[in-house]
């Protein structure tokens, strides 16, 4: 008689969760739908940070990817952000997106409906808080001036990263050729210190949830704080590298740099519709 056929293996049980563990039925890891491009020392962290209070919003970690590991897909992107159910808004932040040349083409293909937002502050002291941050981690650096300006009293030398990242101007043209200026949301970095609630209360169209009564004043720290940061009991101010004292710069020196980024000022003025007012 024929040999008897080994019994099939039996289809794997559904997996059997602990009450408490039962994944969401509408939890899904959505791509972001708005971005925090940058730029770096703009405020982009206070940004963030008050952002976190908003139900609505579900933030992802930093994963610097369009600019770091984007060769590691888009779906090990997509892992990464938190699950969100219908009516949150995914986003992310990376300090440097903003002057990365390749970003606007890969967020673009990721989908070309995301909302961008880019924190801006006057460049001159944006220059100096990004000085003020290498300073303290390289005290022996040389000074301002003498990165600022080729051979000491020449140019501006562009290929100094706190100088070329300032030329928003140009950073945008790159980015209108991707996304119309209406998916763009420019916040004053100075206005998150003036007015946090105000700023971040009004971005996205996101309900007015966050108010003047999510912060206090810091004397010590010198900036606004939270009375509570999410899921803590505690008041939260950001670390110690956000909101540090700047070096003193001569008056000089400040003046010829305000005379450099005038007409890229300008020209940023005109390109978003919108006079920041820093000259
Ligand atoms: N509430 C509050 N507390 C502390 N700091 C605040 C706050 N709101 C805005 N800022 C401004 O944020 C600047 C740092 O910007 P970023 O967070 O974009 O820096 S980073 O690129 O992520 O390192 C930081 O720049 P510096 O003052 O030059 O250090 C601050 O001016």
């Amino acid at each position: 008689p024929p040999a008897l056929a080994p019994t099939p293996p039996r289809p794997a049980p559904p997996p059997v969760y602990p009450a408490c563990d039962w994944p969401a039925a509408t939890a899904v890891n959505a791509f972001p739908q708005a971005l925090i491009l940058g730029v770096k020392k703009g405020g982009t962290r206070a940004s963030l940070e008050f952002l976190r209070l908003h139900p609505d919003r579900a933030l992802g970690s930093e994963p610097h990817f369009f600019n770091r590991c984007y060769e590691r897909g888009l779906a090990w992107y997509r892992s990464l952000m938190p699950r969100t159910v219908e009516g949150q808004i995914t986003m992310e932040k990376a300090p440097s997106y903003f002057v990365t040349c390749e970003a606007p083409h890969c967020i673009h293909g990721m989908s070309p409906d995301t909302k961008l937002i880019v924190v801006v502050r006057n460049l001159v002291t944006w220059a100096i808080s990004n000085y003020a941050q290498a300073l303290s981690r390289m005290p022996g650096l040389p000074s301002f001036r003498a990165l600022a300006f080729c051979h000491g009293l020449g140019p501006v030398d562009t290929a100094w990263s706190a100088m070329h990242i300032g030329l928003y101007a140009q950073h945008l043209a790159h980015w209108l050729c991707y996304f119309p200026l209406s998916h763009f949301l420019f916040v004053r970095g100075k206005c998150l210190v003036s007015n946090p609630a105000g700023k971040v209360g009004r971005v996205l169209g996101l309900k007015r949830v966050i108010t003047d009564k999510h912060f206090y004043f810091n004397a010590t720290k010198g900036f606004p704080c939270l009375k509570k940061a999410q899921g803590a009991r505690q008041p939260h101010c950001l670390g110690k590298s956000k909101g540090q004292p700047h070096p003193r710069v001569p008056e000089a020196v400040v003046q010829r740099l305000h005379d450099f980024y005038r007409p890229f000022n300008c020209k940023f003025y005109q390109m978003t519709g919108h006079d920041f007012g820093w000259d």
